[in-house]
């Protein structure tokens, strides 16, 4: 059996500054849908950390510094396809935030939160971004049932 398989990369990145804010996307796509960070899909040959950066930009406007590594979320598309999301941080940025067709992305305190619509699960992908313990989002596939696990 061969080792290579189909993969599908992308990043996302949460952006915070020094007043307890974080910077959200609140993404249009029906296909999971609501608030979340901006991020998008690596291209090919493209360095992870410049695919994120760029990322950021097109969907915020900000050019973002020194995104830090911090976890990964991936599970197993109905093609079959590892479908893998790196996460990054960062509270390096500069520019003017402009929004784009992805959705607008606006500041909000961290505490409010959960007064918005998130996407599907973002809750439990935060614990991963937010933790010094946790470094893996995986939705385990057994028997029929999706569940969640924070590794
Ligand atoms: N479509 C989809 N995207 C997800 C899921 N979970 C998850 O973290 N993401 C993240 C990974 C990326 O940051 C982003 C990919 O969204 P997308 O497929 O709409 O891609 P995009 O338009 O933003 O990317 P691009 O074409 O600009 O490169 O969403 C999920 O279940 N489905």
């Amino acid at each position: 059996m061969g080792r290579s398989e189909k993969v599908i990369l992308t990043n996302m990145c949460m952006i915070y500054d020094d007043n307890g804010r974080i910077l959200v996307q609140d993404r249009l796509n029906p296909n999971w849908s609501g608030i979340t960070f901006p991020g998008g899909h690596v291209d090919k040959g493209e360095s992870f950390s410049h695919s994120v950066i760029r990322e950021v930009y097109e969907e915020t406007g900000l050019t973002i510094k020194s995104p830090l590594l911090c976890g990964v979320k991936q599970f197993q598309t109905t093609e079959d396809e590892r479908y893998i999301v790196l996460f990054y941080k960062t509270n390096k940025f500069e520019g003017k935030l402009t929004s784009s067709e992805e959705g607008n992305v606006f500041w909000l305190k961290r505490e409010n939160l959960y007064k918005y619509k998130l996407a599907n699960d973002f809750d439990k992908m935060l614990e991963i971004f937010e933790s010094d313990d946790l470094s893996e989002f995986y939705y385990n596939k057994e028997s029929e049932l999706l569940t969640v696990q924070l590794l």
